[in-house]
């Protein structure tokens, strides 16, 4: 399977190095593209097979196409490619949807939407797959890519938006809760380094507890650590009366 990469940004470079890992695609099969070389040469140092190219009409003619660019150049990039099935395109970019995607590509292509977070340059990420056109093979090897770099999960398009509040940008509100907690340790006299990585383990753990047992959730595990009458229910209500579960809902509101 031939993959071609546009972008080699955050997202495209990631995308590029996952898979260079992965045990779905060789890595001479993977070509990257962007306008400079910069990004390309450090991948190529990196991975040694891979293949780099400032052209993407060279690196177009591949199985899969997956565009990682900026949405708004998503139109300029893909209208000269003139992809078309069978070949498989997959855009990264975030808003467009599946009818934007249409204009600029043979409309009965099979396609993917794909939402990954950041996390995905450690393999780590959260990935939401949205699909049209694919057939159940398509769309499963599409998962096993993108299972290999964190946990994929297909949804339907109209449950993208939502979820990629819940996870592309959350993993911003994430990093403000520990950037907000590391501000208190701080006050409190602990070290800064100290106080991320104390923060950064906790919530490694929180997310372990509720991955790793299916029947659980989180305010069975809450109840686990508040002691009547101790110290955590003191900071849990004071959470509260200061609009902490409420301006979580705002801001995932607000990103949809
Ligand atoms: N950064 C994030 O957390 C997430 C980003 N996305 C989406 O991923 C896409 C890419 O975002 P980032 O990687 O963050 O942006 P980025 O700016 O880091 O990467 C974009 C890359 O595309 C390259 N590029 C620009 N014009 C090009 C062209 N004509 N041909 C080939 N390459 C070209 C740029 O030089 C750059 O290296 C966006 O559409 C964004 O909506 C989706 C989920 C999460
Ligand atoms: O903030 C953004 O628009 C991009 C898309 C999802 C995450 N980052």
């Amino acid at each position: 399977m031939k993959v071609a990469i546009i972008g080699a940004g955050n997202m495209g470079g990631a995308i590029a190095r996952g898979l260079a890992q992965g045990h779905y695609v060789r890595v001479q099969d993977i070509t990257v593209t962007n306008p400079s070389m910069p990004k390309l040469e450090k991948l190529k140092v990196e991975f040694p097979a891979i293949q780099v190219s400032t052209d993407n009409h060279e690196a177009a003619d591949a199985d899969v196409v997956i565009v990682a660019v900026k949405p708004w150049k998503v139109e300029e990039v893909l209208k000269p490619l003139r992809l078309r099935q069978p070949q498989v395109l997959v855009s990264v970019a975030a808003g467009m949807t599946f009818e934007d995607l249409a204009h600029f590509v043979d409309p009965e292509m099979p396609m993917f939407r794909i939402i990954p977070n950041t996390a995905i340059s450690l393999r780590a990420s959260m990935t939401l797959i949205a699909c049209r056109n694919a057939s159940e093979q398509q769309t499963l090897t599409m998962l096993d890519l993108f299972n290999e770099m964190g946990l994929a999960m297909l949804i339907e398009e109209k449950q993208l938006a939502a979820a990629t509040s819940l996870t592309s940008c959350g993993i911003a509100y994430v990093l403000k809760y520990v950037q907000a907690a590391m501000q208190a340790g701080v006050e409190a006299g602990i070290r800064p380094k100290d106080a991320m990585k104390m923060v950064a383990q906790t919530v490694e753990g929180a997310a372990r507890l509720l991955l790793e047992n299916e029947d659980t959730h989180p305010a069975l595990e809450i109840e686990k650590v508040t002691t009547p009458g101790g110290i955590t229910i003191k900071g849990v209500n004071s959470l509260e009366h200061d609009g902490f579960t409420s301006a979580v809902i705002k801001a995932i509101k607000a990103s949809i």
